[in-house]
């Protein structure tokens, strides 16, 4: 089966987000279950200059008015169709944002431009390749089964993947007449969203089928807190929905053959892990000999990051350090860089974007904190599950779904992988930070943790089959 994913970013080419090491590792897994899939992405400047020599396939000769070409190229084992349109993608800073980090105002062509070519490519633009189902993620895709519907391509089934239905691509009713969709498509059964324009709502509605990246955030986002908007439209297509918890790429994530590690190790040699301790310790600043905890993640609201400012004292107070790498909103960046001038050698942050470091913070930190309001999937805890640094996280979304609670029946039974807390403040934070203090004062119940995390199945596979068993479906019932 031919399957065609459309994605605004992809690992190792260009990532922000969790949305990238999906895109970039389930072509990957796909391919154990007999589906070929091909990635259409932009052609920003970073991804150009990486894939190096392309293959032309085609070429649109006005796309929104500006000539675009489709470019074909292999990389890394990803199979690449690249949308070089210049006009629209080659530009300095990041994919969504200029180099101030202000969104392009004209963000709603450029993934538009996106979108009408993925619908194009279904409808058989590229005679050799033409998928056999469209699988869209996030509203930068969420044009594609309704270019789709209203296109050339309406029998091919089509799956939209939620990864974060916070943001959900609205941008004002006056840009409907430059989209090149008939005028019915601007209706509450199409884009229109509260008088405006919805892409992810349109394409919710119009995917044949929705997807999440976690069975409890696909039930979470029925209610009003959590749909941010669109719950009404994912009850009423409830029957269609489904959550497939996300994987992660094992290869690329392995502490045995990690090159971007101190030291690597596995589950039976944790005490190796002390060289990755120790670059965190020098990176960061910092000089305790109690537990590392970790933070990588965007500073935002979402990720709880203003609990963990509240609560960093704690962590300090009790004996342990902290090493936080990331960027977001400046206050959040502001209180967490404020906490490590008052608590010199024992808290570090790094405000910034930096793979290969997370990857020392996973492979030598004790435990990773992820207090998130709420978590669609979360990968950072699967990652640290695979390097033996045991995730202490609010219990929503995926992170529900991924991390067994070190309660006392899951200790007995020797299954526990971590910390899950419910209260999801300041004061339900530090209660399970005093819990976590206190299973680290017990090194063999500690080191316990460890290894069940290490053995945990956090690869692809399960997940893999459960999309290829959807698309087959879809594919057989003819949409
Ligand atoms: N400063 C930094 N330096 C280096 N690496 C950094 C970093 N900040 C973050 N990262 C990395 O970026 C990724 C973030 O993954 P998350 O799962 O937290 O996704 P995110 O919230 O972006 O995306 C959404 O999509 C994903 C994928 O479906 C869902 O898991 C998630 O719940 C949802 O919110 C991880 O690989 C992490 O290591």
């Amino acid at each position: 089966m031919k399957v065609l994913s459309v994605a605004s970013e992809i690992y190792p080419l260009i990532k922000t987000g969790g949305l990238a090491d999906v895109a970039g590792a389930l072509p990957l897994a796909m391919g154990h279950h007999g589906v070929e899939m091909r990635s259409l992405i932009p052609g920003y400047p970073a991804v150009m200059k990486k894939v190096g020599k392309t293959k032309k396939v085609a070429t649109i000769p006005s796309l929104f008015g500006v000539k675009a070409n489709v470019l074909f190229v292999v990389h890394e084992g990803l199979e690449l169709y690249v949308l070089d349109a210049p006009a629209f993608f080659q530009r300095e800073g990041g994919p969504y944002t200029d180099a101030l980090g202000k969104d392009h105002t004209d963000n709603w062509k450029r993934f538009a431009a996106l979108s009408l070519t993925a619908a194009e490519i279904a409808a058989g633009l590229i005679p050799a390749w033409k998928p056999d189902l469209v699988h869209a993620h996030d509203w930068q895709a969420g044009l594609v089964p309704v270019y789709m519907r209203y296109g050339r391509a309406p029998e091919t089934p089509s799956v939209i993947t939620v990864h974060n239905i916070a943001f959900q691509g609205q941008f004002s009713p006056a840009i409907f007449p430059e989209l090149a969709l008939p005028p019915e498509a601007y209706s509450v059964d199409g884009i229109e969203y509260y008088g405006d324009v919805g892409y992810l709502k349109g394409g919710l509605q119009m995917a044949h089928a929705i997807t999440t990246v976690s069975p409890t955030y696909a039930r979470e986002i029925h209610q009003g807190e959590f749909g941010m908007g669109l719950e009404g439209l994912i009850r009423a297509r409830a029957s269609h929905a489904s959550g497939i918890v996300n994987g992660i790429d094992t290869a690329v994530w392995n502490p045995l053959t990690d090159p971007m590690l101190a030291s690597s190790f596995s589950a039976k040699q944790l005490t190796k892990r002390a060289a990755n301790r120790e670059a965190v310790m020098r990176h960061f600043g910092l000089d305790g000999d109690g537990p590392i905890f970790c933070v990588i993640s965007r500073l935002t609201w979402q990720k709880g990051m203003d609990l963990l400012a509240e609560a960093a004292g704690d962590i300090v107070a009790q004996g342990g350090m902290l090493a936080i790498l990331g960027s977001g909103d400046r206050a959040l960046e502001g209180g967490l860089v404020q906490a490590a001038s008052w608590h010199k050698g024992r808290i570090g942050v790094h405000i910034g974007y930096d793979e290969p470091l997370s990857h020392v913070m996973q492979a030598g930190s004790d435990a990773i904190l992820i207090p998130s309001r709420f978590e669609p999937c979360g990968l950072t805890q699967l990652y640290a599950l695979r390097y033996g640094c045991v995730p202490v996280v609010a219990r929503t979304g995926g992170l529900a779904d991924t991390v067994i609670d070190a309660n006392e029946a899951a200790l007995s039974a020797g299954v526990a992988t971590g910390f899950q807390f419910s209260t999801i403040t300041a004061d339900g934070l530090r209660q399970a930070l005093a819990r976590v203090f206190e299973v680290w004062r017990d090194p063999d119940t500690w080191r316990q943790l460890q290894k069940n995390g290490m053995k945990s199945d956090v690869s692809w596979d399960k997940s893999a089959a459960a999309y290829a068993a959807l698309y087959a479906r879809l594919v057989s019932k003819g949409n």
